[in-house]
């Protein structure tokens, strides 16, 4: 699972600035809760290899009341989902009376927290930060937020456990039997290595048909997410247990259809009663991108009745950004006059003509017509998203599209395409060999990517296509590699050799 950091502080010490800069233009998620006047962010970041999810709080000073209180409830909450808190103070304006009010709440928390002294630049940082040692809360952490100073050291600190998992992973596979040795190849080998990749695909496939498929209904508060959840299960409703543990967990839902089994991921059924904040419980944006995370395909709710949203808008981002199939379904579909229907559609084709991969489908959640239909989509793009293609179909392919529409010059010399391998599933990924190809115009990818999508005939999933120069199909890819790619990889290459 992604872990969390939240970002946690009074007004104006940088949290924004932080923010923007660990998710740099990956989208952020708005939260915006009925009744509140500051906005929650939700952003995916990066460092190394890892992958995390960071809360923009939105600013707590301890002494909230009325509606402050609530909006301090919600940050309460985000520390709560988080794993690591980092607690923000501002070193040119010093200690105030609202930071030592956030200590004392953290301390309450138990949170592995740091802390962060951020606008650390250009003054002297090692006087100006010793005071906040009376928060005591260890040691300081001195960043410019602004300047991206610092912010590296503080991200591994903060993730450290996380990223020596990450990294025990990788060593444990680079130090299996490695010869060090790089191989050479010409036509001949070439031509047997894409025998060889097919034989070993094949061998190890796994068989995708025989998985349950794991499904995660998503959306906004209040689209209908339970009622439709409620409506697939039917009579077949499982007792579900609110499961211990933070309130960011889903509840896990098997169940069968059309002798075809699935997991639903249900983000909308655990109702913990009787605690104080309630609307927070309700709808968890860290539970919604968790399950993303842990989805094979995403059934992304929409309210016909409040059209699309930035956050809709926002919560696809995600899903395509983490490689998920999806499939939409417009819910409240019911009693809607034929002009208001007609109005939705339009701009549905006008927001959502950038995914026209994706089925859409028409739904009322309430009285159940078009719910049985999703089911087919469902199964359609996790196919899609699964389908073994082998080396010399995606290579004919790859050569059809350069037939039909010849790459461009780059620097006097016509790119040559040489051939295509699959470099993994969910989502499809297709790697393309051949000489100056990482030189090819945008235009001349997308159009690779939209012929290989025709011929192969996906739907509702994301592909990826990745250009690799020359012909060895793994150089240059090591430090592209997960643990398990680099681990097949180590295998196709003594099964080559051998050869
Ligand atoms: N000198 C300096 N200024 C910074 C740095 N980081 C942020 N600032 C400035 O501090 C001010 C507040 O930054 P924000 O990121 O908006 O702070 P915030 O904590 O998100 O504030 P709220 O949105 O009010 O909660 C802005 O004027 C920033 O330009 C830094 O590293 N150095
Ligand atoms: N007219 C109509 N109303 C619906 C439909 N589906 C759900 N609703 C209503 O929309 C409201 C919200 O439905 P929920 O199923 O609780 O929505 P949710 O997405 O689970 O909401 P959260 O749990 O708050 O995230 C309820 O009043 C439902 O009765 C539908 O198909 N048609």
């Amino acid at each position: 699972m992604m872990p969390v950091v939240a970002l946690v502080g009074r007004p104006n010490v940088g949290k924004s600035t932080l923010f923007n800069r660990l998710t740099r233009t990956r989208d952020a998620l708005v939260a915006d809760f009925p009744g509140l006047t500051r906005d929650r962010k939700y952003g995916q970041a990066k460092v190394g290899e890892l992958e995390f999810i960071v809360v923009d709080t939105g600013g707590i000073d301890g002494t909230e009341e009325g509606i402050e209180l609530k909006m301090a409830e919600q940050s309460l909450a985000a520390i709560d989902e988080a794993d690591v808190v980092l607690f923000m103070v501002d070193a040119r304006a010093g200690l105030t009376v609202a930071d030592e009010a956030i200590a004392n709440h953290l301390r309450r928390c138990q949170k592995k927290t740091l802390l962060v002294a951020n606008k650390t630049d250009g003054i002297d940082a090692d006087s100006a930060v010793s005071e906040f040692y009376l928060l005591g809360l260890g040691d300081i952490y001195q960043i410019a937020a602004a300047h991206g100073r610092g912010v590296l050291s503080l991200l591994e600190t903060a993730l450290a456990p996380q990223l020596e998992a990450l990294a025990a992973e990788r060593e444990a596979v680079e130090a299996e039997e490695d010869d060090g040795e790089e191989l050479e190849f010409d036509e001949q080998d070439l031509a047997e290595a894409m025998e060889a990749l097919d034989e070993l695909e094949e061998e190890e496939a796994t068989p995708f048909e025989d998985l349950p498929i794991k499904l995660a209904i998503v959306g906004r508060p209040n689209v209908g997410k339970s009622t439709l959840t409620n409506r697939i299960l039917g009579e077949e409703r499982v007792v579900v247990y609110d499961m211990p543990g933070t309130t960011r967990d889903s509840v896990y839902i098997p169940m069968q259809r059309d002798e075809r089994d699935f997991i639903l991921i249900d983000t909308a059924g655990v109702r913990r009663r009787g605690k104080v904040h309630e609307t927070v419980e309700k709808f968890s944006v860290i539970k919604t991108l968790q399950a993303i995370e842990d989805a094979n395909v995403v059934l992304l709710v929409l309210d016909a009745r409040e059209g699309i949203s930035d956050q809709d808008l926002s919560l696809l981002g995600f899903v395509l950004n983490a490689g998920r199939s999806i499939v939409l379904a417009v819910n409240k579909w019911d009693g809607l006059s034929q002009d208001v229907k007609d109005d939705i559609k339009r701009e549905l084709d006008r927001r959502l003509g950038f995914i026209d991969f994706a089925r859409l489908h028409f739904i009322s959640a309430l009285h159940g017509s078009g719910v049985g239909n999703l089911f087919g989509s469902v199964v359609e793009a996790y196919e899609s998203a699964t389908r073994r293609v082998n080396t010399s179909m995606l290579t004919r392919i790859m050569q059809m599209a350069q037939d039909d529409h010849q790459p461009p010059l780059v620097r006097g010399r016509r790119v040559k395409l040489k051939y295509a391998h699959a470099g993994g599933y969910n989502p499809p990924r297709i790697i393309v060999h051949g000489n100056q190809v990482k030189d090819l115009p945008d235009s001349y990818k997308r159009y690779l990517i939209n012929y290989f999508r025709r011929s192969l005939q996906i739907m509702g999933t994301p592909i990826r296509v990745e250009f690799q120069e020359g012909d060895n199909p793994y150089a240059g890819l090591k430090n592209k590699l997960t643990a398990t790619q680099l681990r097949k990889r180590k295998r196709l290459m003594k099964f080559i050799k051998k050869k």
